[in-house]
């Protein structure tokens, strides 16, 4: 291990040795600590990272300059939609996707690393529950649906198939992810396919350049970003865990979106016979300023201008339509193929740009004391999962509907969206639609029949509570056994001792 001695003279060649300044005030264990954490940090690479962090905070915030004109809708030959294709075509693609799945070469991959400081946790956002009348998490949620989809796979080919879940975690959300899964026995999947790994960390640095203690012995760190996921990769030897189960396709997704289709065979099975290697999923955006990225074109070739990168104009601009010019709103659901996963993470990744969020910095004084600022005073560095879209070879869009597989769980219940709230009519709505659409009738809280008008409650709230099991349908399917022409009393959980009950004998 390297001496006190030499990491301060390494830190002193970087400009970064006020981070020993508390040194000679630490117990033993907690300066080993401190020494052992700088060390690993290289202090050569430490001093390029805090000259680059502080050369981008230096830049203007915000939109890209140049953009406009750089900028293209993405060219309708490289969208497909779930939204606009015929049945055949749908039922085409779906089919191949179940092939892939029951062939086992189709993993899910969640990004789960974010510390949801924007929905005010401090714990992984997937442990979050939106209040269900399941008090299910998103977790669980997520678990179920790959059982049904492994199941729905089975059925179809007469396979027993794996749909291995990697999971992508940080410092912060590693510990409890693992125990969360282990008290919920890994909500019944085999705990051999659920494969957790830890993306890297980087330090917060101020505008002037300098690394942040947040404690007299700890620097502030933060996960490098959702693209940290091509390092965490190499670093875990995930591609050879993939290549090893024979998985050639992987489903990349974000863990805050609560109607998310994990493995969804519509859309592997459009990829797939698209002949892509790297594809996303978008929904048309809801508002100029909505608040996610857009999959586009930048010098004719696909990328996704992040929300906080685009400027109002362009946001706002029209197309021919009257529609949003660039209304394909990305929702953080893409496809790889192993062998794209693996050239980037050979070649591409050192050429991953770093972006950069000025964020409020935990940190101590001079005195050693803990300020928690009010304005942001440090710069992080991310790096992000759709930028490496430009080295596909065959990019693809594929349009699906908002209102079937999009609602985020970004805030907290005081934003007037992307809410708990918002999360959870989302999902009870889909459910309600989709047992009226399996031929259920609903009575209200006083036994009267609701009519099949009966639309969404002023607040968005369905008519009656509804919540359908990820284990009992996927997607909607196989519902009519269990509903056609019954009378269901509000609130109505159909669980699968639920959908046993309601069986027809003969099924
Ligand atoms: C770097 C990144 O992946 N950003 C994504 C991601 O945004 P966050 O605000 O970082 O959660 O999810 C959005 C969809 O929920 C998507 O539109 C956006 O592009």
């Amino acid at each position: 291990m390297d001496s006190e001695r030499d990491v301060r003279a390494q830190l002193q060649r970087a400009g970064q040795d006020h981070l020993l300044r508390f040194c000679a005030d630490l117990a033993p264990e907690a300066r080993a600590a401190l020494l052992a954490e700088l060390a690993s940090l290289e202090a050569d690479a430490l001093r390029e990272h805090c000259q680059r962090a502080a050369a981008a905070g230096a830049l203007a915030p915000g939109p890209l300059p140049d953009l406009a004109a750089r900028l293209q809708p993405l060219p309708p030959e490289r969208v497909g939609s779930a939204i606009h294709c015929d049945q055949e075509t749908r039922l085409r693609w779906e089919e191949e996707g179940f092939r892939q799945i029951s062939l086992n070469k189709v993993a899910v991959l969640l990004l789960a690393g974010g510390q949801g400081t924007r929905l005010g946790v401090t714990y992984p956002k997937g442990m979050y529950q939106v209040g269900l009348p399941s008090q299910k998490t998103l977790y669980q949620l997520q678990a179920e649906r790959i059982r049904r989809v492994q199941q729905l796979a089975d059925q179809r080919q007469g396979t027993h198939c794996t749909v291995p879940w990697y999971i992508m975690t940080s410092e912060f959300t590693l510990g409890p992810t693992i125990k969360f899964f282990k008290e919920h026995d890994f909500f019944h999947l085999d705990p051999t396919n659920v494969v957790l790994f830890e993306q890297r960390m980087l330090p917060a640095v101020t505008f002037e350049g300098k690394a942040i203690l947040e404690r007299k012995d700890k620097v502030a760190m933060a996960p490098d970003g959702n693209g940290g996921l091509y390092c965490a990769l190499a670093d875990h030897q995930i591609l050879e865990d993939m290549k090893q189960r024979g998985v050639e396709f992987v489903h990349v997704y974000c863990v805050d979106n609560i109607l998310v289709r994990l493995a969804d065979p519509v859309f592997i099975g459009f990829c797939v016979l698209q002949g892509a290697d790297c594809g996303a999923k978008v929904v048309e955006k809801a508002y100029p300023e909505e608040p996610v990225g857009v999959v586009c074109q930048v010098d004719g070739v696909p990328q996704v201008v992040e929300y906080s990168e685009i400027s109002p104009e362009i946001a706002g601009q029209l197309g021919a339509d009257g529609g949003l010019l660039y209304n394909a709103g990305n929702i953080c659901n893409h496809f790889f193929t192993r062998g794209f996963l693996d050239v980037v993470t050979r070649e591409f990744e050192p050429l991953l740009r770093l972006h950069v969020a000025m964020k409020k910095v935990p940190y101590v004084d001079e005195e050693g004391n803990l300020v928690k600022p009010l304005r942001p005073n440090g710069i992080k560095m991310e790096k992000f999962v759709f930028d490496v879209f430009q080295f596909a070879k065959n990019f693809v869009a594929f349009e699906v509907c908002r209102e079937e597989e999009f609602s985020p769980l970004k805030n907290d219940d005081t934003a007037d969206r992307d809410n708990p709230s918002t999360c959870r009519r989302a999902l009870l709505a889909q459910h309600y639609r989709w047992a009226l659409q399996a031929g259920a009738h609903f009575l209200d809280v006083h036994g009267v029949q609701l009519t099949e008008q009966s639309g969404l409650l002023p607040n968005g709230d369905p008519p009656a509570i509804c919540e359908i099991s990820p284990l009992v349908s996927y997607s909607g399917e196989g519902l009519e056994m269990y509903l056609q022409g019954r009378q269901l009393q509000s609130p109505f959980i159909l669980d699968e001792d639920q959908a046993r009950l309601l069986r027809p004998q003969d099924c």
